[in-house]
């Protein structure tokens, strides 16, 4: 298994419906339903909102610090089965203050685990882009004092009628302060808000970013500055951004000569971790063993705190590049 790193994953969405259940047992919260199929079977989306829907309802059965390690120590088993070697993890604050849990119960618990995991693992915090730029903002600086538990701020959760350029203040902050800029761009959204990620936010990568094909000059600009695309093709299917992954324009992406990079986005809701994904693009869209290297190489170039070995023996991302050429 090609060795990689895993850019675009929302940690929320790797709750399994076996530990949504093992924690509303343990927290004693009721749910519809104790079945693990039958949640399972809701799994069924026409598009990100019914998606997000079930992914904050889910949210309610994590509330300790015990919850959020043992729902981040799951993945980093999960991602280094995988092949994952560094993983950079969103996590959404607010959908957790709202519901009364503070930050440091949520830094507690996911800082913990991934200073225990098997894997290089750094933390991005998301802005839900829904709840508006104040609330950001607030947010932002509430999360100031840890600021040494993570690397970045991103932007995820409804992106329609939520363009980038609300969020301009807080993304300077963020600048100021050091961290890291990514948002979620071009995935139901037009190429202008990937546009507007990159002038007005100054993001360092896109993530999704698939519509950015519909306009040419916005592609030339992405390939001649490398500004990498965390594309997540499984997801893209079960939200329905594309009819089927025989659609998938991942490789005329990769034709042009972008930093595409593949992800898993939220692998317990869209059918695969990030592994499955790969395999999934070669299964489907035939895509060889070379395109494959390329995207996994580009996944080290486009990860922002890469600081591990790959096998023992390669000390750097480019060690690891060489690995899978
Ligand atoms: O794919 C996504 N898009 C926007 N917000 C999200 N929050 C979790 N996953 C996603
Ligand atoms: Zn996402």
């Amino acid at each position: 298994m090609r060795p990689k790193a895993e850019l675009h994953l929302h940690i929320e969405g790797t709750l399994e419906p076996e530990l949504v259940v093992e924690l509303a047992r343990r927290n004693r919260i009721d749910l519809p339903t104790f079945d693990v199929d039958a949640i399972r079977s809701r799994y069924s989306f026409t598009d990100l909102q019914s998606f997000l829907d079930l992914y904050y309802e889910h949210m309610a059965v994590l509330r300790t610090e015990e919850d959020f390690y043992d729902l981040a120590a799951a993945y980093l088993r999960r991602a280094e089965e995988q092949g994952v070697r560094h993983a950079e993890i969103f996590f959404d604050p607010q959908a957790h203050l709202s519901r009364g849990v503070p930050l440091e119960v949520v830094f507690g618990g996911l800082s913990a685990a991934l200073k225990d995991g098997g894997v290089s693992a750094a933390l991005i915090l998301c802005f839900l882009r829904d709840q508006g730029a104040d609330e950001a903002e607030q947010v932002l600086r509430a999360a100031l004092p840890y600021r040494e538990s993570f690397i970045g701020v991103g932007l995820d959760s409804a992106e329609v009628g939520y363009p980038p350029s609300l969020f301009r203040r807080v993304f300077e902050i963020a600048a100021a302060e050091g961290l890291h800029r990514v948002a979620h761009a071009g995935e139901e959204g037009g190429p202008d808000y990937v546009w507007e990620a990159l002038d007005i936010l100054r993001v360092e990568r896109v993530d999704h970013g698939i519509r950015a094909m519909e306009d040419p000059q916005l592609v030339a600009r992405l390939r001649d500055e490398r500004i990498p695309l965390t594309v997540c093709p499984l997801s893209n299917v079960r939200l329905r951004a594309v009819p089927s992954l025989r659609d998938h324009i991942l490789p005329a992406m990769l034709d042009e000569g972008l930093v595409v990079t593949v992800n898993s986005d939220d692998p317990a809701y869209f059918g695969g971790y990030v592994e499955d994904n790969y395999a999934a693009l070669q299964r489907e869209l035939g895509m060889t063993d070379e395109q494959l290297d390329r995207i996994a190489r580009n996944s080290f170039e486009a990860s922002f705190a890469y600081e591990g070995e790959t096998t023992g023996t390669c000390p750097s991302a480019s060690a690891a590049e060489e690995q899978v050429r």
